[in-house]
């Protein structure tokens, strides 16, 4: 297995800046975070801050203030070679596929691997069928639900190859049997993986979780007292993080 890739942020923060009558807003406070497993979980309510953060690692969004490296890399130096370096699964995937055919978007993203068409075929098919989805190869991509529209842009990640894999929601639009196949495709990946996610089983199964609530890393640690902390507040058994204080719940 390849070491981890490193992500480091310095007191990076995000603002969406003013727009019309709407003033500018603090999505991100500056957060200082320095990543080093190969599988960690950011974790916390609606509206918090994680889908944020993996835009910002995603180099979708700059830091406002403060700075963001991946692998020693920033975007706004090394764009080239962090585009081939981390992909991204966003949650609304459907503007993610390309291609009109499903074969042929996985198929897309093995271009830059420059494989004869026969093994670039192959390859797309093995990928497909490692998620479960071989007898969707020839479908349209603007007639698959949310959920097949989901596995098909896993595929097209994965065949890709990035070092570092930002996941946001990967599971939410699937059934038992396909959140399964898509939880042990994203662990047991080559790449690093990061991932925003509402489903605690995944969570768990990380190396590492991160709680982000009102837009700030409440805690960093083992994902079994995080996820029990969060349960705990979420359930109304415990304050949420910063509300003693009076910081935004
Ligand atoms: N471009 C933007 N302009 C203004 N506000 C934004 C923008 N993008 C996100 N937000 C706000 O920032 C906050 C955090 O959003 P974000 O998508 O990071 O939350 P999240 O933790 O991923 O939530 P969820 O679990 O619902 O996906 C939300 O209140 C959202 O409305």
């Amino acid at each position: 297995m390849s070491s981890p890739v490193p992500v480091v942020l310095e007191r990076a923060a995000v603002t969406a800046p003013a727009v019309g009558g709407v003033a500018a807003r603090e999505l991100l406070s500056p957060t200082t975070l320095h990543l080093n497993d190969r599988r960690i979980a950011l974790i916390g309510a609606n509206g918090q801050g994680k889908t944020t953060l993996l835009r910002l690692l995603a180099g979708l969004v700059a830091p406002s203030s403060g700075s963001v490296s991946v692998a020693g890399l920033q975007w706004a130096r090394d764009a080239k070679a962090l585009r081939g370096a981390v992909g991204m699964l966003f949650a609304d995937t459907a503007a993610q596929l390309i291609m009109p055919v499903v074969q042929e978007d996985v198929e897309l993203s093995l271009r830059p691997r420059r494989l004869p068409r026969h093994e670039r075929r192959a390859e797309a098919l093995a990928q497909l069928r490692a998620l479960g989805i071989e007898r969707l190869a020839e479908r349209s991509v603007y007639e698959l639900s949310g959920g097949e529209r989901q596995l098909v842009a896993l595929a097209g990640l994965r065949a890709a190859a990035p070092r570092l894999l930002l996941a946001d929601e990967p599971t939410a639009a699937l059934d038992l049997v396909h959140r399964d196949s898509v939880a042990a495709a994203l662990l047991g990946s080559e790449a690093s993986l990061i991932v925003a996610t509402h489903d605690l089983e995944l969570a768990a199964e990380c190396e590492r979780a991160v709680w982000i609530h009102g837009g700030r890393v409440v805690a960093d640690g083992p994902p079994d007292e995080l996820i029990a902390a969060y349960r705990a507040s979420a359930r109304g058994l415990a304050p949420w993080p910063g509300a003693e204080t009076g910081a935004e719940a």
